[in-house]
């Protein structure tokens, strides 16, 4: 491909995931206009913008979230590994796998830690054996940094642990499917700084092995943990880049008015 290849379609862009021109609708309200945006695996990439700008909107069709949305309506392009994920023949499930997904509230099932983490890799026939299905639970739990706090009562229920080690073991339960992308939709705003901060350590330690798209209100947030940073105002993505160029050298005058607090 060469500089000049327009790019109208995501197809062979080589990014783990690229959205062009992506609009959606809720009824007949815009909520994203127009949206092309590149994820790749060796960075974590921030989403900020004031609040009602559709970055939770934009983050759910990464992984056709919005599906489970009556009025919700998407086109555009999106391409994982260069695969249309809106095509009829991509099966959603896997596809939730491969995009995994960690929302706001920590939002453990109603059941053992353990079954909290074995469940997906059981459904995707992952494990072949009860030893295998222990070591992708203890591997999952050990990667989400919950394992020593854990170990000795996997039979506990996953709702009886604090906010911040529920939503470690949401990322445990994302992680144990072996996803290529996580997306994590405001993390840390349910918890406190020290359950932050361990979410934040989480975040680095998890850089490269899976490409990381986190929205964010929190913009000392993105600074700490994204590498890539973008602004979103009224649906729009208005400029996206390296973390350090958005919040030091932002190149739009809107990002400016957002990263000085003028608005939002
Ligand atoms: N389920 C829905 N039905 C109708 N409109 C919706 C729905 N979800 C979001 N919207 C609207 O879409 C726009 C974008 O909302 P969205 O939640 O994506 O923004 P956001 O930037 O993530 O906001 P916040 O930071 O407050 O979470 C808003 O105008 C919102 O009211």
């Amino acid at each position: 491909m060469t500089d000049a290849t327009p790019l109208s379609t995501a197809t062979a862009t080589g990014h783990k995931m690229s959205a062009r021109g992506v609009n959606v609708f809720y009824g007949d309200k815009q909520a994203i206009r127009d949206v092309s945006i590149d994820v790749d695996m060796d960075h974590v990439t921030a989403f900020i913008g004031p609040s009602g700008c559709g970055k939770s909107t934009f983050l759910r069709t990464l992984n056709r979230m919005n599906d489970t949305i009556a009025s919700a309506r998407v086109t555009g392009d999106i391409m994982l590994d260069g695969e249309d994920i809106y095509s009829s023949a991509m099966d959603v499930v896997q596809l939730r796998a491969r995009v995994g997904m960690v929302f706001q509230k920590p939002n453990p099932f109603p059941k053992s830690i353990y079954e909290n983490v074995a469940y997906g890799p059981r459904i995707h026939g992952l494990a072949a054996s009860k030893v295998a299905l222990d070591g992708i639970v203890e591997g999952s739990l050990r990667r989400a940094g919950l394992w020593d706090e854990v170990k000795d009562r996997l039979s506990d229920s996953g709702t009886a642990l604090s906010g911040g080690q529920q939503q470690r073991l949401c990322i445990a339960r994302a992680i144990a499917v072996d996803p290529e992308v996580i997306l994590m939709d405001e993390p840390c705003s349910a918890l406190d700084p020290i359950a932050t901060a361990k979410i934040e350590e989480l975040i680095h330690e998890l850089r490269g092995r899976y490409a990381i798209v986190i929205v964010t209100h929190n913009m000392q947030q993105a600074a700490r943990v994204s590498q890539k940073t973008a602004f979103f105002h009224l649906g729009q993505l208005v400029e996206y880049g390296d973390t350090d160029n958005i919040f030091t050298a932002p190149k739009q005058e809107r990002t400016k008015d957002y990263i000085t607090g003028r608005y939002g």
